[in-house]
């Protein structure tokens, strides 16, 4: 960290006792007489401008770790790893390596490789790395992988990430599952060669509520326009596919309601072709969508369209807000990146950079992303013309863009069978309806009738609570939850009383429904009355590390938190009283900002609030642009409480000049990623904070 050109002569004289040697976070763009340091055992040429890997490394034969991640390395030279046979530890992430060397494999000692974020095409080189256990080459323009590397016996892989690479065999879905998915996968495979080979494009249609999402998705498949009534929006998602050709289209059709963004996070994914859709005849929030698609998905296809022309006044206008729309994208694209630079420039020159090394390769990663937005279609969905020209132009838009959104996959037979029976029982409708993320949930709480309540011990009573808590506090009571479930399933299935039991779950024990809505975030585990806890540690800053939080237990006769159903601050203003900022703060900052619908599912939640100075205090979040800042509140009668707020137009709230002052401590981006903080400050007791998994942005 010292902004090194050179390495300086004093310390080049060979010191043979020397085993260790930290090089990072310099500007070295080459490494010179380093083959005198024979006895290095770890060598840390990390964050550094190196050009080449040096062939001296050779001489290091003791070598056992090496870092060489962040620099511009282009190519290794073949006869260095054949001499690295202490070697076990190898970090050449965020380099820009093509090709690995063909004797890498004689490295055998090596069992943790990390080669993420370069430009491979082939891992085939790995081969032979009998002793490798982790290996992580996410990020890279992998299409296939050596299956050799997968074979049981032959290797000690247990950790293999592969994400963002544009593979085919095994596709990425394959190898989220991890190295044993694979090894299935790659077992079938071989057992029946008769592989299927898909060209499928995820095309995604987003935008806001009736602006002809539907309309154009439904036209697009029956190749003519089609109608579609205003009570029948969408709920959820709906996918449907068609072939064009030989391409198969997935269309994902996002429902525009608020309350169904909720799911976003999970459906909205990298490699796609997003349609987004703008209502020519209203004015609409394109700028909304353009930032979310840019967190969400910075190297999507965007294809603009325009939707309602014939309900503009004549062409003139249509023409008008065609290029206002596009005038308005490309500002905020062009904006964009000047603002991921400028923020990059001040937290490179701020006094203490190492702080944020994270932020900086997350914005750099940023920097590298190129959303492309195409030019806006302007489309009357009544016109047969215009969806025919729609279709046509999709097409051709994969034609020519094919290499980033046509995935081809090749799956072994069983898959595919699997993948048409879903197709074959969507298309039956054997699917329940959505239950739980819907527009009108409080609407569904409300009408559960005394029968379903006797039926799950419940009564009248308690319903009410259950309403007024979804609706004041965003929390749904796990018993309206199997309620509301199992009646769908019962529109299936008559008096199967196990998968009932399984699906939906007891008083005592959690059903896979909230097992899943968990899992994907789309709900938090809460207790309906958290108790508060004198017992918990006292934190004092700077001699403790701050620790993650203890998977929080969950009660399956508790609630859950939906944030996006709080639909009443009422009462919460009147238990709380006005904001008032108190003395504790703790700041956080976000790249390079917030995505809509964070704080929808951003969850704090008051573990212990109990101290003299500070008897039931709330603790809420402020956001303003980037910034997320936690302050402590005054509660007037002391009880605990779970407690999350909407902040409506919160972006528009002042900074803080100067972030530093009056606080405790920062979060960097490391923290953040740890998806659950404890957080944990002065006098204070502790609180956690449960983070959304948060995407590489
Ligand atoms: N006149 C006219 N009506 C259109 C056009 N496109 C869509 N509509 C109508 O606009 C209404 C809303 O369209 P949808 O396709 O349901 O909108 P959506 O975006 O899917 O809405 P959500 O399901 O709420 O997300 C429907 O009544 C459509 O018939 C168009 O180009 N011209």
């Amino acid at each position: 960290g010292q902004k090194l050109k050179s390495v300086p002569q004093h310390l080049l004289t060979p010191v043979s006792v020397c085993t260790s040697m930290d090089l990072q976070r310099n500007k070295l763009k080459r490494v010179t007489s380093i083959s005198r340091f024979t006895n290095l055992i770890e060598l840390n040429l990390s964050r550094n401008k190196i050009l080449e890997f040096s062939l001296e490394i050779c001489s290091l034969q003791k070598l056992q770790t090496l870092y060489m991640n962040q620099n511009n390395i282009r190519s290794i030279p073949e006869g260095i790893f054949p001499h690295l046979r202490s070697l076990k530890f190898l970090k050449l992430s965020n380099n820009r390596l093509a090709k690995l060397p063909s004797d890498i494999n004689q490295c055998t000692s090596l069992t943790y490789l990390e080669l993420s974020k370069n430009h491979l095409q082939s891992i085939e080189p790995l081969v032979g790395l009998t002793k490798l256990r982790e290996l992580l080459v996410e990020k890279n323009h992998l299409t296939e992988l050596p299956s050799q590397l997968f074979q049981k016996g032959s290797c000690e892989l247990t950790i293999f990430k592969a994400m963002g690479n544009p593979l085919r065999c095994p596709p990425e879905e394959v190898c989220a599952g991890g190295v044993m998915d694979i090894q299935s996968y790659f077992l079938q495979m071989e057992e029946n060669p008769n592989a299927h080979t898909a060209r499928t494009v995820k095309t995604m249609f987003l935008g806001s509520s009736m602006a002809g999402k539907s309309t154009l998705c439904r036209s697009l498949r029956e190749g003519k326009p089609v109608t579609v009534a205003v009570k029948d929006r969408t709920e959820g998602i709906d996918i449907t596919q068609l072939y064009i050709q030989d391409v198969r289209f997935l269309l994902w059709d996002f429902a525009g309601q608020e309350e169904y963004y909720l799911t976003h996070h999970v459906f909205i994914t990298p490699r796609a072709l997003v349609i987004l859709t703008v209502d020519l005849a209203f004015k609409d929030q394109i700028w909304f969508w353009i930032n979310n698609i840019q967190l969400r998905v910075p190297d999507a296809v965007v294809m603009l369209v325009g939707t309602h022309c014939d309900q503009c006044r004549d062409l003139d206008e249509v023409m008008e807000k065609k290029k206002d729309i596009e005038e308005k994208v490309n500002t905020m694209l062009a904006n964009r990146k000047i603002v991921l630079k400028y923020q990059k420039k001040n937290l490179e020159e701020n006094a203490d950079p190492c702080l944020y090394m994270d932020q900086v390769d997350e914005l750099d990663c940023l920097l590298d992303y190129n959303l492309k937005v195409l030019d806006l279609l302007t489309l009357d969905c009544t016109k047969t013309e215009d969806i025919v020209r729609f279709r046509s132009l999709i097409l051709k838009c994969i034609q020519s863009e094919s290499v980033f959104l046509c995935s081809e996959s090749i799956l072994p037979q069983s898959y595919e069978e699997v993948e048409q029976a879903i197709h074959i029982l969507a298309t039956l409708e054997q699917i329940p309806q959505h239950t739980i993320v819907r527009h009108d949930l409080v609407q569904q709480v409300e009408a559960i009738s005394r029968d379903l309540l006797m039926r799950e011990g419940a009564l009248m009573k308690q319903k009410f609570i259950w309403v007024e808590d979804l609706r004041c506090r965003g929390t749904l009571h796990n018993a309206a939850l199997r309620i509301l479930v199992r009646r769908e399933l019962e529109k299936l299935v008559e008096d199967d009383d196990d998968l009932f039991r399984e699906v939906v779950g007891t008083k005592r024990e959690e059903g896979i429904i909230l097992t899943l809505l968990q899992h994907f975030e789309v709900c938090l585990p809460t207790l309906v009355r958290s108790p508060m806890n004198p017992q918990a540690p006292e934190f004092i800053p700077g001699e403790k590390h701050w620790q993650s939080a203890k998977e929080s237990k969950r009660d399956p006769d508790g609630a859950c938190l939906f944030p996006i159903y709080l639909k009443d601050n009422l009462a919460v203003c009147q238990k709380w009283g006005e904001n008032k900022q108190d003395d504790v703060r703790v700041h956080m900052y976000f790249l390079p900002e917030i995505p809509h619908g964070f704080f929808h599912r951003l969850v704090i939640k008051t573990c212990s609030l109990y101290s003299t100075h500070w008897v039931g205090k709330e603790l809420c979040l402020l956001c303003c642009g980037n910034r997320l800042t936690l302050v402590r509140q005054r509660n007037k009668d002391g009880d605990s409480f779970i407690e999350v707020r909407q902040w409506p137009g919160l972006t528009q709230q002042v900074h803080t000049p100067c972030p530093e002052r009056g606080c405790l401590h920062y979060f960097t981006w490391r923290d953040v990623k740890e998806e659950k903080l404890v957080c944990q400050g002065g006098h204070t007791r502790r609180a956690e904070l449960i983070f959304p998994k948060v995407t590489s942005q």
